[in-house]
């Protein structure tokens, strides 16, 4: 095996190849999920919520971040791995250099960020010093108490034709991928088409470019509200491999996610 590169999967964008990704936390997961063929994991700040019982991702830190990367990195070397720059850790654009390099030094090859056009100068500055960027637009969970609970984004023509410009302006700004959460169907459709970077969606319906899920909520072990674009692939399957590579293949095939994962 060789080293997933960002190459690799612009190739699978260019060849309308679909692919599944996953979160991942420890390094006993991420050589599972790489020997099922998940080629990209993130460790997410959702770990504030999966792994530290928090109801929000805001405790999270950017040690806990680098831990967790470190682990994933020792258990899948040759993953593409993404980092979330937790709550507050972009605040200024310094403090964003500042721990993106602790993120890429514990083992990333990419980290993400939550929000809009507010974030190009930090997007623009971080590429142009080697640190690839993932964006991440609609529903960014770190800015929960603002928007007032987990909402889909994005519904009316505004917010829609606002969520568009900013992808566009984060691309030009140099960021090399996108994550679109909780966003209607028809407008991931829109953004993956216009965008020449991969996009990967989670509650965005079938039509952008890979699928990321929360580990957890694939395995059916979320506690509490489990979101609507979950599925639980172990329920069908006789053990966690299974499982993971069932949701590999409901991916590629453009099974999962269905309607009732999306939203219209
Ligand atoms: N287990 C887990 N899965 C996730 O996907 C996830 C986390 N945790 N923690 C961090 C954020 C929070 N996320 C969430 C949490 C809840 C909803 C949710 O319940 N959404 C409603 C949409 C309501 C509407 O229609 O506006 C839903 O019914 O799915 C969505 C995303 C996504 N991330
Ligand atoms: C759900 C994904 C996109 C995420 O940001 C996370 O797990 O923190
Ligand atoms: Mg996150």
């Amino acid at each position: 095996m060789t080293q997933i590169t960002i190459s690799q999967l612009l190739k699978y964008k260019q060849n309308k190849q679909k692919f599944a990704t996953l979160t991942a936390y420890d390094a006993s997961f991420s050589a599972l999920f790489f020997s099922c063929g998940i080629e990209v994991m993130l460790v997410g700040d959702s770990l504030g919520m999966t792994l530290q019982g928090h109801d929000s991702t805001l405790p999270v830190t950017i040690e806990d971040i680098a831990y967790h990367t470190r682990s994933v990195k020792r258990g899948a070397p040759e993953c593409f791995l993404m980092a979330d720059m937790p709550f507050m850790s972009y605040a200024t654009v310094s403090s964003a250099y500042e721990n993106a390099a602790i993120l890429m030094r514990a083992g990333a090859n990419m980290v993400k960020l939550e929000g809009g056009a507010f974030l190009v100068e930090t997007v623009m500055g971080l590429t142009q010093r080697s640190v690839p960027v993932c964006a991440h637009l609609g529903l960014t969970p770190q800015a929960v108490n603002v928007i007032g609970g987990y909402k889909i984004q994005g519904r009316d023509e505004t917010s829609a034709a606002k969520l568009i410009q900013e992808a566009i302006a984060l691309q030009n700004a140099g960021a090399q991928m996108l994550v679109l959460e909780c966003v209607p169907t028809l407008l991931a459709k829109e953004v993956t088409e216009k965008l020449s970077i991969p996009v990967i969606g989670i509650g965005a319906g079938k039509y952008t470019d890979g699928q990321i899920l929360v580990m957890h909520d694939a395995l059916g072990i979320t506690q509490g509200k489990i979101p609507k674009f979950a599925k639980n692939f172990l329920n069908e399957s006789k053990d966690i491999a299974s499982a993971i590579k069932l949701y590999k293949s409901e991916v590629e095939a453009e099974v999962y996610p269905a309607e009732i994962h999306s939203f219209n």
